[in-house]
């Protein structure tokens, strides 16, 4: 039986990931752009080369977040939309409960890393804005440092990674200006691509470009909720 999301697995790469071009229409990319944009000034995380909205909250030093909803922006247009591809069937929460926010200007990126054990082993990331490449780097010391994959992610895509590819990897965004050497032969999902026409330079010039990270975190407190009910 065929599902949307058969036609979305990556072969060429680690299990599972899936990707799904034009996942959201401009002018959602619009509405949750403009979103994002009206979050209060504080709401921004300033890093050295990116920034961060972290919503509904930080997690706690031992991973728990707070239980409260997640604002009806990031919640009410692309999770039920999520939902409907089954991808967070097996997750705990049937939902993921916490979104990171992740702007990029040209030249900013994301050092290799893994998101860890405070969440179910699955990301699902919107973009927004722009295209850009994700490199994926094998766990094991002896690669380390080599990029063993590499992801295009268009503006408006959906990627999800669990698994394998969650767990035994690494991810990272170059600091560039420009995403080169693109094609069949070093884009793993280059077959599964909305729009190869804004490739055809093999090269892609970085604008701005921002993710919607959404995850299950596995820990979530009741407490936020008890203590606002307190409060009244
Ligand atoms: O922006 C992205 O696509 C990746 C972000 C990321 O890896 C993270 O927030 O953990
Ligand atoms: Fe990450």
């Amino acid at each position: 039986m065929g599902t949307p999301l058969d036609s979305a697995f990556v072969s060429s790469l680690p299990k599972t990931t899936y990707y799904i071009p034009n996942f959201i229409t401009p002018a959602e990319e619009s509405f949750l752009l403009s979103q994002i944009a009206s979050a209060p000034k504080p709401k921004w995380t300033v890093l050295s080369h990116r920034r961060l909205q972290t919503w509904p909250s930080a997690l706690s030093k031992s991973n728990v977040l707070l239980g409260e909803p997640l604002p009806p922006w990031l919640e009410t247009l692309l999770i039920p939309r999520m939902q409907e591809l089954g991808i967070w069937d097996s997750s705990p929460h049937r939902a993921p409960n916490h979104v990171l926010v992740n702007e990029y200007r040209p030249g900013e990126g994301i050092m290799p890393h893994e998101d860890g054990p405070a969440y179910y082993p699955m990301v699902a990331t919107v973009s927004l804005g722009a295209s850009i490449v994700l490199d994926v780097f094998e766990k094991s010391e002896e690669s380390l440092g080599e990029v063993r994959f590499r992801i295009l992610q268009e503006s408006r895509s959906l990627l999800v990674t669990t698994d394998d590819m969650y767990t035994a990897h690494l991810h990272g965004i170059a600091q560039a200006v420009a995403d080169e050497n693109l094609g069949p032969e070093t884009v793993a999902n280059w077959d599964l691509l909305g729009d190869k026409t804004c490739f055809t330079a093999s090269r892609y010039d970085r604008e701005i470009r921002t993710s919607l990270t959404y995850r299950d975190v596995l820990k979530v407190s009741k407490f936020a909720l008890r203590n606002s009910l307190f409060k009244r």
